[in-house]
């Protein structure tokens, strides 16, 4: 019989001192920053879910303890001990502790897309959570603290900020306090890592030898890029290639345009070809033609230099097209309305200026928008997209509610009407 993972079974050290928190604690924030903050063993995690109660649960049994295991030739395992401890995120008064202690200098966040906006009263909500917990910090001592955004939000340090300065106003001494003592960092993140699956313990059981009821499995490429000043101590990032850079503005397009556009668009189109993971999707000719046709769109208005974005491109279809992570399309089509607008989006408006209509995101528009008139839609704003999308007139209502000045394009209207009515996207 397998053993329970532990930290003397998985002979990890003690638990560290909590000096970081994370809001989100999902499958990626356990491939990424837990496994960049490992390298410091004297930095521990308190993790927060948004509402899963289970999976802290499984974490606090196993104090903390979970492998992430990275498909290869030979499957590489490693166990990781950074999570000191786990919480449910309905543990109100431990956050607001946590965000308090002097000891916790970084906050870190992968929330989703959809969380970063301004928190309504009354309404439990990411953004809310993070101002009590600085309100609370505030009020405790004012120590500073530095907060990272770890989602796939283009600037999300500045967007981040600019829902605490909104938040804040009407309390000067409050907005004066996070302005000084508040950092805030831009980030790019990216690591490949699929929700696991229903069988996820039992494989890790059989690869990793340990009962594991919180496995992660990522792919062995990883990257994060930071910008901008912490205004207290941070985990030595660097030590597992964390970069800082100056400037992270082109990075953020070439990761969300090429990365996550890619992906859009296969989401979309090849669930309407009856693909359910993004490696059968790249493995089918057509929606490999369509990738590359979109790379090639996006790069002619990305600011990095042609040879970078070339080799760049050829390790992303390697990274699609690995054995080992099942990434469901189902699982990437979710929040389109979160998402399409930074991966897409801002190539279309470029295209549109230089009156061009770029084919492959038409097919994508035209698929997402089958995708929300046939699909269950798991997306915030699905009952206003799906009565538009059912509506009388679907392509041209559907792109208002995505952004009024595409939806009122006529040419644009035409070219995904026209598309939408094939039945299946014509690709290759
Ligand atoms: N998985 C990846 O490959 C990957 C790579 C780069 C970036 N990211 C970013 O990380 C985010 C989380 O990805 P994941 O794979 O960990 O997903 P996940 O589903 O495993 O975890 C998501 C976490 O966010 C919480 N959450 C969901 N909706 C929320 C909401 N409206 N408000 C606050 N919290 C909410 C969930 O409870 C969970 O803790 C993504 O949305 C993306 O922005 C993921
Ligand atoms: O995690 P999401 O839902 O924002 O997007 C789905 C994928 O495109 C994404 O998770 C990528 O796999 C990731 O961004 C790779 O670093």
């Amino acid at each position: 019989m397998t053993v329970r993972i532990t930290r003397a079974a998985a002979k990890l050290g003690p638990a560290a001192p909590v000096r970081a928190v994370h809001l989100g604690l999902g499958a990626f924030h356990r491939s990424h920053q837990a496994w960049y903050t490992a390298c410091a063993p004297e930095w521990g995690i308190a993790a927060y879910t948004f509402r899963n109660t289970e999976l802290p649960r499984a974490l606090t049994e196993q104090e903390g303890a979970y492998t992430l295991r990275v498909p290869g030739e030979v499957d590489a395992v490693e166990a990781i001990g950074s999570i000191s401890r786990a919480h449910a995120g309905g543990e109100q008064e431990q956050w607001l502790r946590d965000l308090a202690s002097p000891e916790v200098e970084v906050l870190t966040l992968t929330v989703t897309e959809a969380a970063y906006a301004r928190p309504e009263p009354h309404r439990d909500s990411a953004m809310g959570r993070v101002l009590a917990g600085l309100r609370a910090r505030h009020r405790a001592h004012g120590a500073p603290i530095t907060l990272v955004p770890c989602d796939n939000v283009p600037a999300n340090g500045e967007v981040l900020r600019s829902v605490i300065r909104a938040a804040a106003a009407g309390d000067p001494a409050f907005v004066e306090w996070t302005e000084a003592q508040v950092g805030i960092v831009s980030t790019v993140v990216d690591r490949i890592t699929p929700a696991p699956g229903t069988d996820a313990a039992e494989e890790a059981a059989r690869v990793i030898g340990f009962q594991d009821a919180a496995p992660v499995v990522a792919e062995p490429f990883t990257e994060w890029l930071l910008s901008g000043n912490f205004t207290g101590e941070r985990p030595p990032w660097e030590r597992r290639g964390a970069r800082f850079v100056n400037d992270i503005g082109a990075y953020t397009d070439r990761k969300l345009w090429f990365l996550n556009g890619a992906h859009t668009l296969l989401a979309y189109a090849g669930l309407a070809h009856g693909h359910r993971t993004i490696r059968d999707a790249v493995r089918d000719a057509r929606l490999a033609a369509l990738v590359q046709e979109w790379w090639d769109t996006a790069a002619r208005h990305i600011n990095v230099d042609t040879s970078e974005i070339g080799e760049y491109r050829r390790n992303l279809f390697m990274r699609f097209a690995a054995r080992g992570i099942r990434h469901e399309l189902a699982q990437i089509a979710g929040d389109g309305s979160q998402k399409i607008p930074a991966r897409l989006l801002p190539v279309l408006r470029a295209e549109r200026a230089a009156g061009r209509l770029p084919a492959a995101v038409v097919i994508g528009l035209a698929c997402w928008l089958r995708h929300v008139q046939t699909a269950e839609v798991r997306d915030p704003r699905a009952a206003e997209l799906v009565e538009a999308a059912r509506s009388r007139e679907p392509v041209r209502r559907t792109l208002i509610a995505l952004d009024h000045d595409l939806g009122t394009d006529d040419d644009l209207v035409s070219a995904v009407a026209a598309e939408h009515r094939t039945p299946a996207p014509k690709v290759g």
